[in-house]
């Protein structure tokens, strides 16, 4: 039998809130269809609705119009104790953990499926385990929450969604706060678990190069635009990843992989290896420096040196700030 590829999927979908008989429509004509046991990224400004859109997959929200559906069921049709166990969620509120523990916090995981005293079984804790060595949190499992840093208490609260066990796991913002190795860790650490543990994971996020490196498929919503859905790499390569910039004079560079201002050509009369010419050009334009026509700059590797040429003049500069020291007097 074939196994079906894709975990969830929306055709036409509006979303938005209900406030008695009118409603505020927040997205429409949203099509998409999540694969299964891959990590997507969901991108998109400040307020345009993905914690409106996740609300509405998880079926705390109803959508406005079309339909979602979990495997083969429309989302508002399954039990919300049935969903509970489906779809495990990684909200970004901080969480008030009182006197918790790690692994009481990761026990919490399993509520869906405990009796009513919530006393777990011998498989319940081993999944606890299994989630909490998965997320290399295990070595904390003792700590108290409140004592965690902020990365640990990302990485036990993924551990808590997979203990959850369900197969899709949704993730707003979990790397937000989060210093550049932890916001790395994080999403790799999601990748693995796609990987290892056969899940499906929706993250939202606003690291665009962290989400270009890590995820299988990038969402991207734009306001009043249908979703764009694609791997990262078609769509930096048709150039539909710029449709995440705002502003016209800002545009993806798919040599870098940066989001670099638009004017932005490397002058004629700077000469030599990229990516050093890139950077010295970055630099003048961060220090609003024009070269004057009669100014070159010949740059040359190893050792690395700036030759700054004039009529009848000529300075050797070794680095990037002797060189704005010299125009920035000199220009
Ligand atoms: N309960 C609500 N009732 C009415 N409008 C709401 C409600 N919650 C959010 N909104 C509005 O919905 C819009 C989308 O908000 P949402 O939080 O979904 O955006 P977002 O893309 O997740 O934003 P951010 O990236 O800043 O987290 C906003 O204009 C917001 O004011």
């Amino acid at each position: 039998m074939v196994k079906d590829k894709y975990i969830l999927t929306g055709q036409n979908v509006s979303i938005g809130y209900k406030k008695g008989k009118s409603s505020k429509k927040i997205g429409a004509s949203l099509t998409f269809k999540l694969q299964k046991e891959k990590l997507t990224c969901l991108l998109g400004p400040n307020g345009v609705g993905k914690s409106t859109f996740i609300k509405t997959i998880m079926g705390q929200l109803p959508s406005l119009e079309g339909s979602i559906n979990f495997g083969h069921l429309p989302v508002q049709e399954i039990d919300a104790k049935l969903l509970a166990k489906k779809i495990s969620v990684v909200l970004t509120d901080r969480i008030s953990p009182g006197n918790l523990s790690v692994a009481q916090l990761v026990s919490l995981g399993r509520t869906p499926f405990t009796n009513w005293i919530g006393k777990l079984t011998l498989e319940d804790k081993e999944i606890v385990n299994e989630a909490m060595k998965a997320t290399k949190t295990y070595y904390l499992k003792d700590q108290l929450v409140s004592e965690l840093s902020d990365g640990q208490l990302q990485k036990v609260m993924i551990a808590r969604a997979l203990a959850q066990d369900g197969d899709l796991i949704i993730l707003d913002e979990p790397t937000a706060h989060l210093d550049l190795v932890n916001r790395y860790e994080i999403m790799h650490l999601l990748r693995e678990v796609t990987q290892n543990k056969h899940k499906s994971i929706l993250v939202i996020t606003h690291d665009l190069d962290i989400a270009i490196e890590t995820a299988d498929e990038l969402w991207i919503m734009q306001c009043g635009d249908p979703l764009l859905c694609g791997t990262p790499e078609d769509l930096i390569l048709s150039g539909k990843i710029n449709k995440l910039l705002p502003s016209e004079e800002l545009s993806f560079d798919s040599n870098t992989g940066k989001i670099r201002p638009k004017s932005f050509p490397l002058p004629p009369s700077i000469k030599g290896p990229q990516p050093i010419t890139q950077w010295l050009n970055l630099a003048l334009q961060k220090n609003s420096i024009s070269l004057s026509e009669e100014t070159s700059i010949h740059v040359t590797e190893a050792p690395l040196t700036f030759e700054i040429s004039r009529p009848n003049f000529v300075f050797k500069a070794q680095s990037v700030q002797e060189v704005l020291q010299f125009l920035q007097k000199n220009n």
